[in-house]
């Protein structure tokens, strides 16, 4: 059963008592204490002017007083900016840089796409600053990719090629983004790639990355970097950044109980984040998270953006199409995302779509069945504006985070909030404007009403199209209609043809 829907799951004692991240402000950068000068003026290059309420929050728990001592888990909308959350303290914790390269930072993430984007923002904080960042999703060769990552022996001038030393199997890049398939390739079959000098772990998309098995990829990373997974005498300092102060200050210091040991490395720190974080105590127990501290935005588990308007647009089943044209029509030339509930439903709408004749609105498809240099290609050029609507499945848009989404349009309704949280999120993103409609028939109104329950800030308006729009489609459609059927028959005449030739 969806953890959504069991009624009385088990709450752990230390997630009853949130700290409340609304409960930051949005901080100025030269207000941020102990912001490397470097990196504020990366974010500056970004365009970047203040911090994030839950960005605050955790510069608070990881440099702040909260010094990293405890693992960290977080529930925060869509578009709040997590990625940049974990980005800034792990890379101001991993300067100064040692002369000795090792790859100290993990993030691992569910889709290659989704790392890739990752990546990004991390290049734009880190290689300024002399830190590389490193990319394991599968896109090459075990072998390439590996030859980014490390140093193989012989590599390096000067080094007798014979001659294997530990020290030569040196890593590249000091942090990694990685799916989860292809990081358990590596610490499998990769020579001279290891976890062993791991400091901080990033689980994002968390429930997503712990529903699924993925190769056991978590027991496989948790047992490689064992060695580093101890607590010891960590950096300490706490008491000295508290008493310097944060302008802010929502909380009072809390004692975190870490134990010290006499290891010379930090005990490997982890933050686990989503937008809709699993409460499930059998998935958290498997991240073996230390004196975990919750950080959640608002008191329910799902939460809308602030300026997502959500609205309701009732039609009969048989004329959906037909509504979505009129509502995209509406629309002017706004970018639009358009979900599915499956690969085949994204394709075969995205084909009726495209037999529509004068619609004057490019459509392409994005989803789980296309090869992935198509789907990254086809993300690239949605991403510079060749194009205006995206008609895609669920399972590839977690967090996927494209400038310029006004509208989200759920085609067909989605089966859990969970889902509908995480679609909607598409758009509404940085406190931008956003709009969700979520396309229904009469019979499906009542369960609509009870999802949009499950979640805060969830109110929602019908929406309703001029009629003449719809009236005007009328023939259009039927056409479109026809000329899909031909399409259809042509393609399942060809196989034939070719056996009896
Ligand atoms: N401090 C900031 N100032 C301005 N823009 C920011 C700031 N932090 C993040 N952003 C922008 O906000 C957008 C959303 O950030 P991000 O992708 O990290 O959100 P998220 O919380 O991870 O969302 P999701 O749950 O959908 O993955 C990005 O375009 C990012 O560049």
């Amino acid at each position: 059963m969806d953890e959504e829907n069991q009624r009385s799951v088990p709450v752990l004692p230390w997630m009853r008592h949130p700290v409340d991240v609304t409960r930051c402000e949005q901080l100025s950068l030269r207000r941020v204490p102990f912001l490397d000068r470097r990196l504020k003026s990366a974010l500056e290059n970004m365009e970047i002017s203040k911090l994030f309420p839950v960005q605050v929050a955790l510069w608070q728990e990881t440099i702040g007083p909260g010094n990293f001592e405890r693992d960290l888990c977080i529930n925060s909308p869509t578009g709040s900016g997590k990625t940049l959350a974990y980005a800034l303290p792990i890379v101001q914790k991993l300067l100064p840089t040692s002369t000795v390269k090792c790859l100290r930072a993990l993030v691992v993430v569910p889709t290659r796409d989704l790392a890739l984007q990752v990546k990004q923002v991390f290049d734009a904080i880190a290689l300024p600053l002399g830190l590389r960042v490193g990319l394991a999703v599968g896109q090459s060769s075990v072998a390439d990719e590996i030859s980014s990552l490390v140093y193989l022996p012989g590599e390096e001038e000067g080094v007798d090629p014979g001659f294997l030393s530990p020290f030569w199997f040196q890593s590249k890049v000091d942090i990694l983004v990685a799916t989860p398939g292809r990081l358990v390739d590596h610490v499998n079959l990769s020579r001279g790639f290891t976890l062993k000098h791991l400091h901080y772990l990033v689980v994002d998309e968390a429930d997503r990355l712990l529903r699924e098995d993925y190769q056991s990829w978590l027991p496989t990373v948790l047992k490689s970097t064992q060695s580093s997974n101890n607590d010891d005498g960590g950096s300490g300092g706490g008491d000295d950044v508290f008493q310097l102060g944060f302008p802010y200050s929502p909380w009072s210091r809390r004692t975190c109980g870490v134990e010290r040991g006499s290891k010379p490395h930090s005990r490997l720190a982890k933050v686990v984040l989503s937008a809709t974080l699993t409460r499930d105590p059998g998935r958290l127990v498997q991240l073996n998270l230390h004196h975990p501290l919750f950080l959640s935005a608002g008191k329910m588990r799902y939460r809308l953006p602030e300026n997502l308007e959500s609205f309701k647009l009732i039609c009969e089943r048989k004329v959906k199409p037909l509504y979505l044209v009129a509502l995209l029509k509406s629309l002017g030339e706004e970018k639009c995302i358009v979900f599915t509930r499956s690969v085949d439903s994204t394709h075969r709408l995205c084909k009726l779509m495209n037999c529509f004749e004068d619609l004057q609105i490019d459509i392409k498809e994005y989803s789980g069945r296309q090869h992935q240099r198509v789907r990254s290609k086809t993300l690239n050029e949605f991403r510079k504006g060749q194009f205006q609507v995206l008609v895609s499945s669920d399972a590839m848009t977690r967090g996927m985070d494209v400038e310029g989404v006004r509208n989200v349009i759920n085609y067909d309704m989605p089966k859990y909030i969970k889902t509908y949280v995480h679609r909607a999120g598409r758009t509404a993103r940085a406190g931008q404007n956003g709009r969700c409609f979520t396309l229904m028939s009469n019979d499906e109104v009542g369960r609509f009403k009870r999802l949009m329950k499950k979640a805060e800030a969830s109110a929602c308006l019908e929406h309703t199209l001029p009629s003449h729009l719809i009236e005007e489609l009328h023939s259009t459609y039927q056409s479109a209609l026809s000329k899909l059927k031909e399409i259809i028959l042509e393609s399942r005449r060809k196989p034939k043809d070719k056996s009896c030739q």
